[in-house]
């Protein structure tokens, strides 16, 4: 199955308390703009996807209102108390009959070829819900649910595990932008081998830039 199917849906926490492994880790780099960066490449990629006709971000921060302006998708408030499932679950809620791909927003080296080839792998026969685990393997970048089945996330520390227990099948595709999930500086850096978005590129491409003489 191919085409414009799905709703993507990712979350964003408030840029006071996002990435907070990440914190202090670039002193040249203000981390709230950092956060946002990340986010927003993360966001840009899924509304480029060929596969994505509709893009939710759930988030209680304001400021992510005037940095997507630009961009094509639904802004939904979270409300008070930050937490990622409830947060994946409302915007899975307003699918409206489509299939849902919830998807972590700090993937800032994402290419959308990548995203499309994992959702369509998502899409195989028999329709279930599938994940795409980060790099390392014990989180998850990429929740899908087909149209109609509850998205049932279950992310946060160990959430491979959590969803091959709920029922999810692992999709096994290479996908090295879309696993690169960001928390920390060592993440950042393997993030930057692979090509980061322009937004954060912005901010931190010349600390990873190779020297011109060696
Ligand atoms: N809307 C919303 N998004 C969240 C929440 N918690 C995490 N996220 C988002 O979920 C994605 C994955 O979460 P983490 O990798 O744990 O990111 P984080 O919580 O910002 O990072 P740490 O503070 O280092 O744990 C990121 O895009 C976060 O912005 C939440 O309570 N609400
Ligand atoms: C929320 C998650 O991200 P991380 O483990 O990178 O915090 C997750 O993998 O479910």
């Amino acid at each position: 199955m191919s085409g414009s199917i799905w709703t993507a849906v990712l979350a964003v926490k408030r840029l006071d308390a996002a990435k907070s492994r990440l914190r202090g880790a670039l002193d040249e780099v203000p981390h709230e703009r950092l956060a946002l960066a990340l986010a927003t490449d993360t966001i840009a990629a899924a509304v480029a996807c060929p596969d994505v006709a509709d893009v939710l971000v759930v988030t209680g921060e304001d400021r992510l209102a005037e940095a997507l302006e630009p961009l094509p998708v639904r802004l939904v408030p979270e409300g008070d108390e930050g937490d990622l499932n409830r947060a994946f679950a409302l915007g899975a809620e307003l699918a409206a009959g489509r299939p849902v791909a919830a998807l972590t927003a700090d993937l800032p080296a994402l290419r959308p070829v990548e995203l499309a080839a994992a959702l369509r792998a998502a899409a195989a026969e028999p329709p279930e819900r599938r994940f795409v685990p980060d790099t390392p393997g014990t989180g998850t970048v990429l929740l899908a649910a087909p149209a109609g089945v509850p998205l049932a996330p279950c992310f946060g520390p160990g959430s491979a595990a959590a969803h091959a227990a709920s029922g999810a099948r692992p999709l096994r595709g290479a996908w090295p932008s879309l696993r690169r999930d960001v928390d920390t500086a060592a993440d950042l850096a393997a993030a930057a081998v692979l090509g980061l978005g322009r937004h954060t590129a912005a901010l931190v491409g010349r600390l990873y830039a190779a020297p011109l003489n060696g």
